[in-house]
């Protein structure tokens, strides 16, 4: 393993993103999967800060078991006039029994004299004072020093005193923030240099994203001789964020070749991502580099093309590295190649039917004309392509007629619909009534009461997203509309498509496609 630090601090800069919350339970959690991953410190939080970061860091220290990681414990260097050694807030970072304390102090002059309202000296004695006193009670110390490339540039000899303070004081690492995130790389590649040779320190990089730059200028603090990288899973963080730590362990291990991880937990990185967003209740982000679930996505028909023949041609890594997979859309920019692949990653060997292939490529730019989508559809693109293959549409039931009535007494807030189907399945003919808080709840209802006793399976289905787009709102009520429904069994989640100029008969086609696709998958043949 190289001797470059990760470090992560999800649980302190990560939870000031807004809207993110972490109780004491989800940060304990967090730091179990951090662990997993190989990361070498977890700031766990501020203790006195909140009465979360309290029962967090007396959680741990009982009930959290680290294979890898250390646990850092994050505050502020003594107040200006004081001693570090009566220091409330200090004392509370003793308190917190963690191997590391990480510090945060100014480096800029100005952030010195206005806001902290002290002189430069005086910002200098709390350095030392503060450091020396948690290394001389045995702890590790890191100084994340704020502000730090502004105050550079404001003022150069300043910002490399405040480095040269806390090394000598006794931190191992002077972390050098770019707290307004405004940095672009050639400038954190210039400075880190220039501080590395001027004071000898030991840096770390702690970047922002506010210029969409911050695992970048990580990438550049370490070129430039940074052996400490902090950041936060999916990048989260105050206003735009921090440096996505997954995408940064992974560029400077799979790009420049540090050894930072074991390849097993690398190929992680997609779980953790996952695990850690499913914590803190955020929806991951289908474009993050790496882990997102468009990370290896390939749309265009001439990219399938060539990824048939060679999956390099067309992406940086193999997707397994980092635990993602290469999948194939289908859309109207889909080729043969498109179908074939995408076909292969469903179960179908396509190769040897060319006519197929042009047949559905032909189908899919019809439809996606008309208003269908099957990048986002893949289980209505497998009914189309088993239909194509066949020539014959995959039925489970034969439809006579739907009908809706909305009960207009039934109040504001809750329109009542019924729906009555009437179809044929399993021998004879069935009509069967339902009610829902709005017509597609009542066709599900209805559709489902119909099917009951020929389709029990169906009882395990579970309609779990309903999205409604207008196609061309320019023609009003005359407006096509595209439905996309997403199910959800025990096992699998699976999503279906429908257009129709009128809303409802959309999410009938989504439903019966919807349905029909999950008795394929169930095993069920049509009765
Ligand atoms: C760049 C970063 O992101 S660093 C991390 C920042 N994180 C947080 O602020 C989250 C946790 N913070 C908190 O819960 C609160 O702000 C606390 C508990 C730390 C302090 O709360 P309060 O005592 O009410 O003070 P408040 O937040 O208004 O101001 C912070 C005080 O610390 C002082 N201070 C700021 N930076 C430092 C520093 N590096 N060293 C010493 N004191 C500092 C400020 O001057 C201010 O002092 P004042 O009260 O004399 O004006
Ligand atoms: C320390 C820190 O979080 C910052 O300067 O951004």
């Amino acid at each position: 393993m190289s001797d470059l630090h990760v470090y992560d601090t999800t649980l302190r800069d990560g939870a000031q993103q807004e809207g993110l919350n972490l109780t004491a339970s989800d940060k304990l959690a967090i730091a179990t999967h951090l662990d997993a991953m190989g990361f070498g410190f977890i700031e766990g939080g501020w203790p006195s800060a909140n009465p979360t970061d309290t029962e967090f860091f007396a959680r741990a220290r009982a009930e959290l078991t680290l294979h890898s990681a250390v646990l850092a414990a994050f505050g502020a260097t003594r107040r200006a006039g004081g001693r570090a050694s009566e220091d409330p807030q200090v004392l509370a970072l003793l308190d917190a029994q963690t191997p590391v304390i990480t510090l945060v102090a100014k480096s800029h002059v100005r952030h010195v004299t206005d806001a902290l309202r002290t002189t430069l000296e005086e910002n200098l004695a709390m350095i030392q004072d503060t450091v020396s006193f948690l290394a001389a009670q045995g702890r590790r110390v890191f100084l994340d020093a704020e502000h730090f490339f502004d105050g550079y540039y404001l003022d150069r000899d300043y910002a490399l005193s405040v480095v040269r303070t806390a090394a000598q004081a006794g931190a191992e690492v002077v972390a050098l923030c770019d707290t307004n995130g405004g940095m672009l790389p050639h400038q954190v590649e210039a400075v880190v240099a220039d501080v590395r040779a001027t004071t000898g320190a030991r840096l770390g990089i702690h970047a922002h994203n506010d210029t969409g730059c911050a695992v970048a200028n990580s990438v550049a603090a370490v070129r430039a001789g940074a052996t400490h990288v902090q950041g936060t899973v999916n990048g989260y963080g105050e206003r735009t964020g921090n440096a996505d730590l997954v995408t940064t362990a992974a560029d400077l291990q799979l790009k420049l070749g540090y050894d930072l991880i074991a390849p097993e937990a690398l190929s992680q990185a997609l779980h953790l991502s996952h695990a850690i967003a499913e914590v803190t209740n955020i929806a991951p982000a289908g474009r993050q580099p790496y882990v997102g679930a468009s990370a290896f996505a390939h749309k265009a028909g001439l990219h399938a093309s060539a990824l048939k023949v060679d999956p390099d041609l067309y992406q940086h890594i193999d997707p397994a590295l980092v635990g993602n997979s290469m999948r194939t859309l289908v859309s109207d920019m889909a080729g043969r190649a498109s179908i074939e692949l995408k076909g292969r990653e469903l179960g179908y060997d396509l190769s040897d039917d060319p006519a197929l292939l042009a047949r559905v490529v032909a189908r899919v730019k019809e439809l996606e004309q008309q208003g269908w989508t099957f990048d986002a559809a893949d289980a209505s693109f497998e009914l189309l392509l088993r239909t194509e293959a066949s020539g014959e549409i995959l039925r489970y039931f034969e439809e006579e007629s739907w009908r809706i009535l909305i009960d207009s007494a039934s109040g504001e807030h809750e329109s009542l619909s019924e729906a009555t189907v009437k179809l044929h399945a399993a021998g004879r003919r069935r009509v069967a009534t339902g009610e829902g808080n709005g017509p597609v709840n009542a066709l599900d209802h209805a559709l489902r009461e119909a099917l009951a006793d020929a389709y029990p399976e169906l009882a395990k289905f579970e309609l779990t997203d309903f999205r409604v787009r207008i196609l061309d709102a320019d023609r009003g009520t005359d407006a096509t509309t595209r439905v996309l429904i997403t199910t959800s069994d025990a096992q699998n989640t699976w999503t279906t498509v429908g257009v129709a100029p009128n809303i409802v008969h959309a999410s009938w086609v989504a439903l019966v496609d919807s349905f029909s696709y999950g008795l394929l998958k169930a095993g069920v043949e049509p009765r």
